[in-house]
């Protein structure tokens, strides 16, 4: 009897189990619908082979490496997951409106009965919410909030030229995430954070690296979200000091008149409490946690890359300094406007960065809205995609996609000015064909609503630096910190690369450098 236990208690638990495991495996590389795509054996089996990937925060670096690893177009990332690395891929599955965000969103929820903008999976739930908080971020609103955006990028160029007279080091990548932090407390709930002059709330910064990195795993292998709790428990003083910093903050701008001051709550206030007319109280909570994580991390980490690159490249820092200090004649004048507008090679620096080091480094999966009801097949970029598959494009794969990107790993802002003189057709399709592949701000339905911002923040902050400094890489050992090194193989080898770590939006540290005043032109700072 005691032998006949032993067996039977084998059999259950490793026999039974096994055999399932070997049939399961066998059925995702042989026999399921994606059986005929190329991808690493892992990712056939077991989406533990994103989860991986994500825990180590090399999602992009990987994709992009399996892309060239299998010659291939479209790889598969998990047992049901496709990425593509064409332009037409992208516009089959973002500007469709039968696709909505994929399952993979529902891991990254906090609270699956009031999901933030950005991963509700309804649609029109999504669009109940986007037509509300859309109107804190259109052009007319962001004209009101400009003065006190500038505001806190005047207390970064301050900092700047504390550390100048100090002779200091700096590194940009906090700097830059503490102004991203400030600005987008103010814009969220009037809120000073206060992180750029104040060591209290910068605890914030570490809080939204975690919990983005953990959303970034889940969405990735769902398989371990129930293992939140534990992670939670092990953060449990800084997230609890978070949670009562978020809570405070609503609570205190809910006791003021709605027009104490122009901000997301602004806008929104009159229509909260009015449910599916307007938005559920409960709805503020994740849209205030999304607008800080979506709106600061995301700007500092493409200001932390534009620096590191105009560091490492002197003679387009020259033509940008030169562009600058031509077109304002005060570092007063510059905000946004005529003058502003044409800058063009501040705008292609800009962008250039963006296509090198996109901030949002998360694969945006997307599936068929289970309410279609259309019967037509989805075909992506030639492709008949199987029900119950979720698809993506991968940002950094894309935008170093020699096809369309050519020499994509240098950093070339040249490649966004208008060519002089007459372009053959060849030249001109080519450049049509670029600019197709390049939307880091995403396209369709679920793009980015802070466009206009990123855009602003980031031109104001690096056309006053430019105006009232000059910056050099910090000698020696310090200044490495951000670059790629020579030598290794896993996608960091790379010295003029800025290094960006998956963890949805991109995490990053660097670049190390030195600034000094220019003559003359930093009285009006003081
Ligand atoms: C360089 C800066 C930025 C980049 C590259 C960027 C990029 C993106 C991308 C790629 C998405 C889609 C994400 C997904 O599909 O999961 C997105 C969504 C979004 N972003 Fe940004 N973003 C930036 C700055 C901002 C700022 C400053 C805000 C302002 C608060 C903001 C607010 C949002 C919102 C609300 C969404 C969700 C839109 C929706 O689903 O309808 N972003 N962003």
């Amino acid at each position: 009897m005691g032998h006949l236990s032993t067996a039977t208690f084998y059999i259950a638990y490793f026999v039974i189990p096994l055999a399932s495991l070997l049939f399961l495996s066998g059925y995702r590389i042989f026999l399921h619908s994606l059986r005929d795509y190329p991808g690493p054996t892992l990712a056939k089996i077991t989406n533990a082979y994103a989860g991986w990937l994500a825990i180590r925060k090399k999602q992009h670096l990987a994709s992009y490496h399996d892309f060239q690893r299998f010659g291939s177009p479209v790889v598969r990332h998990g047992p049901a997951q496709l990425v593509f690395n064409t332009p037409k891929a992208f516009h089959d599955i973002y500007m469709n409106p039968r696709t909505t965000k994929g399952q993979a969103y529902r891991a990254s929820q906090l609270a699956a009965k009031y999901p933030s903008i950005l991963n509700a999976i309804d649609k029109d739930q999504h669009r109940r919410k986007r037509k509300f908080i859309g109107l804190a971020l259109t052009e007319r609103s962001l004209r009101s909030f400009e003065s006190t955006m500038s505001m806190q990028v005047d207390i970064f160029l301050r900092q700047l030229l504390r550390s100048s007279e100090q002779r200091e080091i700096v590194n940009l990548s906090p700097r830059c995430q503490r102004l991203g932090l400030d600005i987008i407390g103010l814009l969220s709930f009037g809120y000073h954070f206060n992180t750029q002059t104040e060591e209290s709330h910068r605890f914030l910064q570490e809080v939204i690296d975690s919990m983005s990195w953990r959303i970034n795993v889940y969405m990735a292998f769902p398989f371990i979200k129930p293992l939140e709790s534990v992670f939670m428990l092990c953060g449990a003083p800084k997230l609890l000091k978070f949670h009562r910093l978020v809570t405070d903050m609503i609570k205190k701008r809910m006791s003021e008149g709605k027009d104490a001051r122009h901000d997301l709550y602004s806008v929104l206030a009159d229509h909260v409490g009015k449910n599916q007319e307007g938005l559920y109280k409960g709805e503020l909570w994740p849209e205030a946690i999304l607008f800080i994580m979506a709106g600061g991390s995301t700007t500092a980490a493409a200001l932390s890359a534009a620096f590191f690159y105009l560091a490492h490249n002197p003679k387009v820092y020259d033509k940008l300094a030169t562009e600058i200090r031509s077109t304002f004649k005060s570092g007063r004048d510059i905000h946004s406007g005529e003058d502003l507008r044409s800058c063009k090679y501040l705008r292609a620096c800009i962008d250039e960065t963006l296509r090198m080091s996109p901030a949002a480094t998360v694969i945006s999966w997307r599936h068929i809205d289970p309410k279609d009801a259309s019967g037509e097949p989805w075909i992506v970029d030639g492709h008949v995609i199987p029900p119950g598959t979720q698809v993506g494009v991968p940002f950094y794969s894309l935008f170093h996609n020699e096809e369309y990107f050519p020499d994509s790993f240098t950093w070339k802002p040249e490649r966004w000015l208008d060519p002089p003189g007459n372009q053959s057709e060849e030249e001109s399709a080519a450049r049509a064909a670029m600019h197709n592949a390049f939307h880091p701000f995403q396209a369709g339905d679920r793009s980015c609503l802070g466009k206009p911002m990123a855009y602003l923040e980031a031109s104001l902050t690096l056309a006053r630096t430019l105006w009232y400094f000059d910056f050099e890489t910090a000698p020696g050992v310090p200044g490495l910190v951000g670059a790629g090194t020579e030598g290794k193989t896993d996608g960091r080898g790379r010295p003029n690369e800025f290094q960006l770590y998956d963890i949805f939006v991109a995490e990053h540290d660097g670049p190390n450098l030195v600034f000094k005043p220019r003559a003359g032109v930093c009285k009006d700072l003081e």
